[in-house]
Order: C-alpha cells, then structure tokens, then sequence
C-alpha cells in the first residue's frame, strides 16, 4: 500500500502471508499465549490430530482461571473438577514443550498482566490468546486479539491465521483528565456513550491529548475493554513510556537487537493524514468517575448522573433500581479490586493510599487481588498489602478469582458488589450477584461508605 497508513494498516500490511479472497487475509502470528480454561482443550485436540506446535518458543501458558487465589493455594480448587483444568494443562504443556507460568511460579499471573512484565508483548507483533481481554495487551502498540480455542490449535500448528480484515477507527480523547478520574472511567465513558457495539467489526486506534498522557498501567486498562466495545482490538502508538516500560524485561530483545528494535518500533504510528473507517472523540476534560447500573459495560453512568429514563426493565430489575435513581448512596454488600482490567502496581497503590488509616464500612466483604505474583511481591515489598489488610480487605494470590466465579468462589447469592472488572452480565460473580463495575478509586470511597462513593469526596 503507498500513501499514508494507520498505526493498523502498518501492523496488518507486515502480517499479511497471503490475501485470501473476500477482503481476509493469512496472517503471522507472532505469540500465542494460552491460560488453563481453554487452553489444554487446544492443546490435547491438536495432539489427537497428530500435529505438534510448530514453534513452541513463541507460544506460552499461564494458569490464572481457574486457579484458586486464597493463601496457601495448592492446585486444588473449590469448582469440583477445577483441579483437571490446572493438572491437564500442565501435562499438555510439557508435552508440547511450550512456557508455562504454572500456579506457585514466581511468574504466574493474569494471562493479560504477565505478558507485558516478561516482554513477551512487543510493539508491532501480533497475539493472540483464546481469551477475550487479550487487546490489553494492545496498550504497547501490539495487535493483539481474542480468538477461539479451534483458532489456537491452527495458529500453533502453522504460525498463521486467517482473518476477516477489520474495518479501522480512531479514538481520541482530546484535553486533561480531571483529578480522580481514571483511564477506566475514560473507557466506560467512551462505552456508555457510543454502545457495546460501538466498535463492532473494527481495529480502534486510541490517541489524543488525555490517551499519550497515561503510563502503560493506565494504557492496558484503556485497551483491555476494547472488547466491552466488541472491537476486534484497541491499541496504542508506541512511544517512550512504551520502551522505557519493555526496556531489560526476560523476552524484550537485548544490546543491539533492542536498539534496532526501538528504531523499527518508532515508526509505528499513524501517518498524518492516515485514513480511518470511523472517528471518535471523547472530550477526556469532562469525563467523572464512572459506575455501570445494569447489566452490561454500555449501562454506565457518571457517579452525579441518574439512570437514563430509557433504561431497559430487565437490567433494572435484575439490578434492583429504578429509572431516575442516582447510584451515590446505594447500599453495597461487598468489594473486589482485582482483573485484568484494574490490578496492577498503580491500581493498588493509589487505592491502598485512599486506605491509608481508615476501615471499610462493618460487614462488608473486601477482596484484593493483585493481577499477577509480581505485582503482589512488589506491593508487599512496599507494605501495600498491610494497607488492605489494616482497612479490612483480604489480601490473595495472583488470578482471576472472582471476576468470573473463578474456581468456584463466588460472592453471596443475590449481593450488591462493586467492583474493578470489566463485566457485570447477570451471575458473572455469582448467582444473582449484581455487580456494578468502576475505578479502584470509586472501589475504595465505597467500601470505605458502605455505599456507592465518588472518590472526589474522599479525605
Ligand atoms: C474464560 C475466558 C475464555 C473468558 C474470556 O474469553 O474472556 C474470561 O476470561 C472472561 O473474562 O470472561
Ligand atoms: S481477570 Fe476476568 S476478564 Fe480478565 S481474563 Fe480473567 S476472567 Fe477474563
């Protein structure tokens, strides 16, 4: 292609194996990364077809789905024939001869976490993993995408796949993000605002003003609900922060293969001038912090607003509100800071320095659950751990947990949670668990409430 090209046509054109017909294409994949749900079933099914991993240095597995998270785990799990999903993986993964962070690694932690800490994720590859939040891992300029677990038997078997070119967007928040408003209230802004399906069949480019100013922390938690959007991925030009953060990491290239790579990984931005299929624009200076009412990413409101007068009846009853009602002072039974989407070193820190010599409301329950084994020694290291712990969180090993009722661990039937993740479908934390998701901050100003908080009021 001649003219000029977005960040996106750059990652697609030097992919591209073969054009296929009907505007799909084959294309090389980079890394394949694997987590214990799905990713023994692609494993075992690849074997029983008689084929093996044709490069198994690029393709790595984690267990962090369903792995328990309680001190003293062991490979047990409360999810009766959890356990299988751990040892099977395992067995699968030695056979293969591929990575794999298994559960008392030092390196174990959220599929989505640990691929940036290790450099496995690199500016201008592409990625896969059969996990839909795998475009967090688009925040280091990456294309990185969900596929099924059939697809990773095929990209592990030849190193391609074949896919449906997706349509490209930018999405620019231009201006300052206000003090106490989070990258994850500029992503739920941007879902409530255009639907879950705002994105739908498209590559979505993140930039601006508001985008350029986070630290790579704050870049993943942007990308990471791409997905909520039902892009096919979100990224981010790569830039200083993005070196700075890969710079020595185990898999991040070294001396003089670091120093071509910077060089090559410079030039991946959109050219001036670059066309998109479809723009966007957030004014990132009047974002607030944000809190979801119903039962999907799009039923979010700023924590001053009232529930829209169109609000659907079933996400209403579900959730036990009403039309009009404001969500600042409903009661919560319970807190999770954890996930993907909001459980890194600055997630924990700023919420355990809104901690700090104070106790969540009496009987609720609080979990932290810091994304990977890393981000919990170096939490510990700093005594953010005793924080949590001080104010009445229980503090776990690294994982999914109860983002998803993982290993069977769920909040109690019916209760009102407020949470880090990035879903609150109907009993995605438990039966009838009503979950409304937000920043860790508004997490924290809850817990400390009892009630849905803003933490712009907290002192
Ligand atoms: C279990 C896994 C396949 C699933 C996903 O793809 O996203 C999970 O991570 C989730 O967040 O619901
Ligand atoms: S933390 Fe939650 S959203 Fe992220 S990969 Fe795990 S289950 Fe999926």
């Amino acid at each position: 292609m001649t003219g000029p090209r977005s960040l996106f046509d750059k990652l697609w054109d030097s992919h591209v194996v073969a054009d296929l017909s009907a505007g799909s294409a084959l294309i090389a994949i980079d890394r394949i990364f694997l987590h214990e749900r799905t990713g023994a079933a692609a494993l075992n099914s690849l074997a029983e077809a008689g084929r093996t991993v044709a490069d198994p240095a690029r393709v790595f597995a984690v267990t962090d789905h369903i792995v328990d998270t309680r001190p003293g785990r062991t490979d047990q799990t409360l999810m009766p024939g959890g356990q299988a999903f751990v040892t099977e993986t395992r067995a699968a993964a030695k056979a293969a001869g591929i990575t794999l962070f298994d559960v008392n690694d030092p390196d174990q932690g959220i599929v989505h976490v640990i691929s940036p800490e290790l450099g496995i994720v690199l500016p201008g590859c592409t990625l896969i993993a059969p996990d839909s939040h795998t475009c967090t891992q688009g925040a280091f300029g990456a294309l990185a995408w969900g596929i099924g677990s059939s697809e990773a038997e095929h990209a592990m078997a030849t190193g391609t796949l074949r896919l449906n070119k997706p349509k490209s967007m930018l999405v620019k928040f231009s201006g300052k993000r206000p003090e106490g408003v989070t990258p994850k209230d500029m992503i739920m802004t941007l879902i409530a605002r255009h639907g879950a399906a705002g994105g739908k069949g498209h590559a979505v480019e993140f930039a601006g003003e508001a985008v350029t100013a986070l630290d790579m922390e704050g870049r993943m938690t942007l990308c990471n609900m791409a997905t909520e959007f039902s892009a096919m991925s979100g990224f981010i030009a790569p830039d200083d922060k993005t070196f700075a953060y890969l710079e020595g990491r185990r898999y991040a290239p070294k001396n003089v293969l670091w120093e071509q790579a910077v060089a090559h990984w410079k030039t991946l931005a959109s050219d001036r001038d670059a066309d998109f299929d479809q723009h966007m624009e957030i004014d990132a200076s009047k974002i607030e912090p944000m809190v979801s009412w119903g039962t999907s990413p799009e039923h979010s409101i700023g924590i001053s607003d009232q529930i829209p007068g169109n609000a659907g009846q079933r996400p209403l009853e579900y959730m036990d509100l009403d039309k009009g009602q404001r969500l600042r002072g409903t009661p919560i039974d319970a807190a999770f800071i954890g996930s993907c989407t909001n459980s890194r070193l600055s997630d924990l820190r700023r919420a355990s320095a809104l901690l700090r010599g104070k106790t969540i409301a009496p009987g609720l329950k609080a979990i932290c659950v810091p994304g990977s084994s890393r981000v919990k020694r170096e939490a510990e290291a700093e005594g953010i751990d005793r924080l949590f712990r001080e104010a009445g969180f229980e503090w776990r090993e690294s994982g999914c947990s109860m983002c998803f009722y993982a290993g069977g661990e769920s909040f109690d039937a019916g209760s009102r949670v407020i949470s880090t993740t990035n879903r609150n479908f109907e009993s995605r934390q438990g039966p009838n668990v009503k979950t409304h998701i937000a920043s860790p901050e508004t997490v924290v100003a809850s817990a400390l409430a009892g009630a849905i908080a803003d933490p712009r009021e907290l002192t």
